[in-house]
């Protein structure tokens, strides 16, 4: 299917992120198209969650741009790149352990409302309506995820499965128009893998564009519109999945670093 240009959210031109002496992403182009799931794959250490740090504004790129919906955002605040309509969850789970999970959503988003002496001393109507708007968005979120029942919980006192579902509540929460999620799956259960691609496909039917990184080749196959494939910070394949599991540099790239095994090849991932 011929992709046209006029859908594409996100696009990294040349992006390059250096560490000292080391590349780790090198004059990279990718591609985001609207309403789709697109995954970002390599062996461990090849580059992703730079990419997703260069593109969220946690890094500020070498060289290159980061353009979102045609617009470069590279060098804006993280802050102001979840407003302009990116959110992301990472890769080692950020919650807050004795908040409760509702708390949590909330906590992710930033009150709007004036400041100045008596809007602190006295809530304001202004401050009243944000917080009350703060309170129905993080709700609705939380039973988005499915996770109305434990809106009382503290985060530390849910399962593990159910903390990875909270991080993307609370990105949800900002309305995002990319979501960018850093290994969703990671360390969830068969169940808890097929219910997560259910629910993150099930978010494309809401208009969101999804940007993976994503380890387990069976996720991959089943999910992604688009694979990009990188290696030591290298843009080496790009394609539909079926295409990818077949091509013969990410293949090499990947039983390269078989000792690292970070793929987990089924056999049924076709
Ligand atoms: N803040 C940093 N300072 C120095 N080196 C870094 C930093 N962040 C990443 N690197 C290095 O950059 C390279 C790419 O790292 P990155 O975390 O982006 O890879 P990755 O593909 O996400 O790996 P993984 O799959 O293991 O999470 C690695 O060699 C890593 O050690």
């Amino acid at each position: 299917m011929k992709k046209d240009k006029a859908d594409i959210v996100l696009e990294t031109r040349q992006v390059t992120k250096k560490f000292g002496g080391l590349t780790a992403v090198g004059e990279l182009d990718i591609k985001v198209h609207k309403g789709e799931i697109s995954s970002l794959i390599g062996p461990n250490g090849a580059g992703k969650t730079t990419v997703f740090n260069v593109v969220t504004g946690i890094y500020r790129p070498d060289g290159g741009n980061v353009y979102f919906n045609g617009r470069i955002i590279d060098g804006k605040k993280p802050h102001e790149i979840v407003a302009l309509g990116i959110a992301r969850t990472f890769q080692n789970i950020r919650l807050f352990p004795d908040m409760t999970c509702l708390e949590n959503i909330m906590a992710g988003q930033h009150c709007r409302a004036s400041s100045g002496m008596w809007a602190s001393i006295f809530k304001t109507r202004c401050q009243r309506q944000e917080e009350e708007r703060i309170l129905a968005v993080s709700e609705d979120r939380l039973r988005q995820v499915g996770m109305a029942p434990f809106k009382n919980e503290l985060a530390k006192n849910v399962a593990y499965g159910n903390q990875r579902l909270l991080e993307i509540a609370r990105a949800l929460a900002s309305n995002p128009r990319l979501l960018v999620l850093d290994e969703p799956s990671s360390g969830l259960n068969h169940k808890e893998t097929d219910d997560l691609i259910a629910f993150l496909k099930s978010l494309i039917a809401e208009d969101l564009t999804l940007l993976i990184i994503e380890h387990d080749m069976k996720v991959v196959m089943d999910i992604s519109d688009w694979v990009t494939v990188v290696d030591e910070g290298r843009k080496i394949a790009e394609g539909r999945p079926e295409a990818i599991y077949n091509d013969p540099l990410v293949i090499e790239a990947y039983l390269g670093k078989e000792e690292d095994e970070t793929v987990t090849h089924t056999g049924n991932e076709k």
